[in-house]
This record gives C-alpha cells, structure tokens and sequence, in this order.
C-alpha cells in the first residue's frame, strides 16, 4: 500500500485527498481528525475518498474534520475533478461521480501546463422542502423563518444541495459574528442533521459576498456547495440574477441556476502538494 496523498484547495478550503483503493490503514473517525489537525496531522478542512462505485465513473466520500460524513462538497467535488484528470484516472474532461448526496457531472474547463486548473460542476438541484433538507419547521419550506437563539434571534432560509445550508441574510458581514453564533446555529435542534451556514451581503444583483461557517470543519475561506445554496435562495427571493458570482474571503465562484432550480458551480482550484503518510503516523492511527 502506498498510502499517498494529495492536497489541494479551492479559494483556500483545502482538502485532502486519499484512495481507499491505496491506503494500508482503516479511516475511524479519530484518524480522520488526526490527519485533518494541523499540528498533529498534514491539516485540512476535509478529507476526499476515492472509492468504488458502480453508478458513476468514480465514487467520492467526504469526510469532516471532526470525523462526520457529509453528502456532498462544491470544493470537494471540484478537487477530486482536478485529482482524477491530473493522476490520469478519468480518460476525458467531463465524467459523472457519485457522492452520498447524488450524482454529479464534473468537467474540466481549463488547464495549466497538463493540470486542471478550472473546474465546472453541475451540482444538482436546490431543494427547498422542510423534510428533505431536514430542517423542524413546520412550513412546507423554511424561507423567512425566525430561528431563536439565547442572545439573539435569525431570519433563516433553508435549502438541501445534497447537504443541508441555512442562509441568512445581512447588511455587515462581520467574521467574529460568524464565528460565534456559527456554531450555535449548526447545532441547533432546529436541524437535526446540524447544518452549513451562510451569512450574505448582496452586492448587486449579480455579485453577493458571502462568509461561511461549515458543519463538521467550523470557519472556512469559501465552501462550494454553501455558493450553490446561496445563488439558490437569493433568485428564489428575487434578490439576484441567475447567473451570479459569490466572493468569499478565499476568493469567488460563478453560480449559475436554470429554471428547474439546477445548480453549475465554476471555479479554480489548485494543487498545493503531495506525499505519502509516514509510518510513524500510521503505527499511531492504529
Ligand atoms: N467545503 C464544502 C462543504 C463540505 C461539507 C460540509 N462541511 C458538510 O458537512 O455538509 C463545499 O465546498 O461545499
């Protein structure tokens, strides 16, 4: 086993990547967080598994930080694009992954010097209904809702990529806001799946920015998926145009939404290194 790996990031949320097909060791959820922490570990916002499937051209599991599993991840789908073109396991630009949150069509859509440089994903559909996202309100959608905290009470809007997102809308983006009721929102009862949040400043009505607290990894420079989740309440309240640019403090994604609520994510993504897990970590994962 060689137990390689990659790491790469889009707009500074950096994942790495890993094949089950080429690691000597079983993935618990301790080794995870090991490997994820930046001391005592390579340090990452997640891990991407590279595994078999039968119901697309390659398999992908996500892992968090914290050990959790999420069913989709924009980023993550967008490095494991440019992992597959770049070590020559997809045999042409555009091939289809399966991930625990659905199937996806990814495509290559720049290079530089032979690597993927810029990478398009056709995320899905945004999903709106309460239950499926899964959010407790008891509207058949949870768009303006109010979400109470103890300091202080949120509009929330729902929405599934896949994964569950809250977006809530702001004047000032504030990251020590973020940071500190982030966390209180993730893991309100209100969403008993916990939850990815958005806080959102529309710039115009083709550019909004956004800052992110991610379930599972807490405060990321940019996150794919929550892009998708964004793009998606703002046309639904009339507040954007489909096709939309999100700025991130990790730099900005185009998002486009068709009419039956499909989500297309372009954006870069970028190589930072590769190597192989040394032994004297691995005796200590088992
Ligand atoms: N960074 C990702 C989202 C990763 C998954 C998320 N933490 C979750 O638990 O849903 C992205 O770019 O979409």
């Amino acid at each position: 086993m060689h137990n390689f790996f990659v790491k790469s990031h889009g707009l500074g949320n950096d994942y790495i990547v890993l094949n089950q097909d080429e690691i000597g060791f079983e993935l618990t959820e301790d080794a995870i967080r090991r490997i994820c922490d930046v001391h005592f570990g390579i340090g990452s916002d997640g891990i991407l598994l590279k595994v078999p499937t039968f119901h697309a051209n390659f398999g992908l599991r996500i892992l968090n930080p914290d050990g959790s599993e999420a069913e989709k991840s924009g980023n993550g789908l967008r490095i494991f694009a440019k992992y597959l073109h770049d070590y020559q396991f997809a045999k042409s630009r555009k091939f289809t992954i399966e991930t625990p949150g659905g199937l996806v069509q990814a495509e290559i859509i720049k290079e530089k010097n032979g690597k993927a440089k810029t990478v398009r994903v056709d995320m899905g559909k945004a999903i709106f209904s309460s239950t499926k996202i899964p959010v407790n309100c008891e509207k058949e959608e949870c768009i303006d809702e109010t979400l109470h905290l103890e300091y202080r009470d949120y509009p929330v809007n729902c929405v599934s990529m896949g994964n569950p997102h809250c977006v809530i809308f702001t004047e000032n983006l504030d990251e020590k806001e973020v940071k500190t009721f982030g966390p209180q929102i993730e893991t309100n009862p209100f969403f008993p799946n916990r939850i990815n949040v958005q806080f959102v400043k529309v710039i115009s009505p083709t550019e909004v920015e956004a800052m992110i607290w991610e379930r599972g990894a807490g405060w990321t420079l940019a996150s794919g998926s929550s892009s998708c989740a964004v793009a998606a309440v703002a046309v639904k309240k009339g507040l954007v145009q489909k096709c939309l640019t999100v700025k991130m403090p990790g730099g900005s994604l185009q998002i486009e939404t068709d009419e039956h609520w499909n989500m297309r994510m372009t954006g870069e993504v970028s190589e930072i290194a590769s190597g192989v897990l040394s032994r004297e970590l691995l005796a200590e994962l088992s």
